[in-house]
């Protein structure tokens, strides 16, 4: 009896977990009409490129750390992976540009992008709007994770560590709008809830998109307008 009674403590346990699991699991991964029923506005924002100026962090460190070697100029950056672009120019560039983003303190050292912090501070402050900070981080671990949330502490509060989703596939995460620079966003779910905004960036301002998409320029931009066109 004891032995049965211990068994069904632990089924309900479990039964709690699983559940609590897939409710937590289709909150993230349900379509658009879960937020915009909400009656809320969700909106993800991208942190390098959109938030802290990883191009120009890079560009500085590179150029530090291996003084004689060649470097490409914002201006001339095209494509979204710098290690591509890098490795093109001589093939040990791109191992020497992935140890800039590798090292200790890369992250947590970039600087904010011209008013990306007050833009998203006062986004996050409309009524029925729910902003979260969605980022990809580096699949060497040792420091990127944590300094992502360190930089948004260090910049945008503590309060805002509750709206950060480190991910690698930003496809499955579910809200109206992804504000990001990387221009093909891809992943498990074919068909995104989120529209995407594309950022503009030194590598992507000059590509031509074969699909619709509407751009924001920097913070300078009218990015309330673009939030109030998805409002219902
Ligand atoms: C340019 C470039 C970037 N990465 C890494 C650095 C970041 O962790 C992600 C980009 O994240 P986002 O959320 O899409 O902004 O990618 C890289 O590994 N190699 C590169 O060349
Ligand atoms: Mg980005």
């Amino acid at each position: 009896m004891i032995l049965i009674n211990r068994f069904s403590h632990v089924q309900k346990v479990e039964n709690a977990f699983t559940s609590t699991k897939v409710r937590w699991f289709s909150a993230i991964t349900n379509g658009a009409s879960d937020t915009r029923q909400s009656g809320r506005l969700r909106v993800l924002v991208d942190m390098d490129g959109v938030l802290a100026d990883f191009e120009g962090g890079f560009l500085k460190k590179f150029r530090a750390k291996f003084p004689n070697d060649p470097y490409i100029s914002l201006e001339d950056r095209r494509g979204f992976w710098v290690s591509t672009q890098y490795g093109h120019l001589r093939s040990d560039l791109c191992e020497k540009a992935i140890s800039i983003w590798e090292s200790q303190n890369f992250f947590m050292e970039l600087d904010p992008l011209p008013g990306a912090v007050e833009a998203v501070q006062q986004m996050s402050r409309f009524q029925n709007t729910d902003v979260f900070i969605c980022t990809s981080p580096i699949k060497m671990y040792k420091h990127c994770p944590y300094e992502k949330y360190a930089w948004v502490d260090k910049h945008l509060g503590s309060e805002f560590l509750e709206q950060i989703i480190l991910t690698r596939d930003k496809t499955v995460v579910s809200a109206d709008l992804l504000i990001d620079d990387r221009p093909d966003i891809t992943g498990a779910e074919s068909h995104p809830t989120w529209e995407h905004i594309l950022f503009s960036a030194c590598h992507n301002k000059h590509q031509q998109l074969n699909h619709p998409i509407r751009r924001l320029h920097s913070w300078s931009d009218n990015w309330r307008a673009l939030l109030d066109s998805k409002q219902q």
